[in-house]
């Protein structure tokens, strides 16, 4: 079975991520991928150089990316401009890693894909599990872990589909506003339905 874990930025993809590795499942990331297809020396990081200037690469040839987010979350048109250069790339490598993983003999694999909705990927999924919080919640925890001003962390959260409209397509939601022992039995009791 294929997990689609999604949510939005800063919901809690990560920790509940954490809390599937520490019972076994094997994990592909995809913001871990979005960084190896864009590594130093890699097609991937030429083209974004050739569309957006040698303003994104910094002095040791490598991306920065906080440049380039800067000008992708506050422009929808720059933004699915980088998405039509990289989603390709990452989902051939997520598919990679797919494959290992099935040949290694896992049956249970999670594809934490943070833009699993906006890519419509949901066809590379069997279950979709969406990690969600309160947009207080997220707003507070997104600026205390990147200590990003209010209007950067609204425009992070903007440029993803909201949660509300996740969780309708979900097959399972986990609501990560209380304790991260709460999530975690929210997270086993699904785990207990979906693997019988
Ligand atoms: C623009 C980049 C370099 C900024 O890097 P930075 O380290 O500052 O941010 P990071 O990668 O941790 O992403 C921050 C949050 O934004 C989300 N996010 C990333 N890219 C996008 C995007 N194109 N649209 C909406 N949300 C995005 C991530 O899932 C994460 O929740 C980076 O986000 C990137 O390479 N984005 C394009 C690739 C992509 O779409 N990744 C999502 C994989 S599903
Ligand atoms: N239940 C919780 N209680 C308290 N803090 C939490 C809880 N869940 C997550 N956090 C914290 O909130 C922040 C966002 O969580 P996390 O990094 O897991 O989100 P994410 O969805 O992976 O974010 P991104 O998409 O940006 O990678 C982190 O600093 C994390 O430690």
């Amino acid at each position: 079975m294929i997990i689609g874990l999604t949510g939005s930025i800063a919901s809690g993809k990560s920790t509940v991520s954490k809390m599937l590795k520490e019972l076994g499942y094997p994990i592909i990331d995809a913001d871990l991928v979005a960084r190896i297809v864009v590594e130093k020396g890699t097609e991937t990081l030429e083209t974004i150089k050739d569309i957006f200037g040698e303003v994104v690469i910094s002095k040791d040839g490598t991306l920065n990316r906080e440049k380039l987010g800067n000008i992708i979350f506050s422009s929808p048109h720059d933004r699915k401009q980088l998405n039509d250069i990289m989603h390709p790339a990452i989902r051939e490598e997520m598919l990679r890693q797919k494959d290992v993983l099935l040949q290694d003999g896992y049956d249970t694999i999670v594809m934490d894909i943070p833009l699993l909705f906006e890519s419509k990927l949901q066809s590379y999924v069997n279950k979709i599990l969406v990690v969600t919080v309160t947009e207080e919640t997220q707003l507070v925890r997104l600026m205390a872990r990147n200590n990003y001003s209010l209007e950067d962390a609204k425009a992070r959260i903007q440029s993803q589909l909201p949660l509300s409209i996740k969780e309708k397509g979900a097959d399972a939601v986990i609501y990560n506003n209380g304790t991260l022992e709460d999530t975690n039995e929210q997270l086993k009791k699904i785990l207990s339905i979906w693997d019988n």
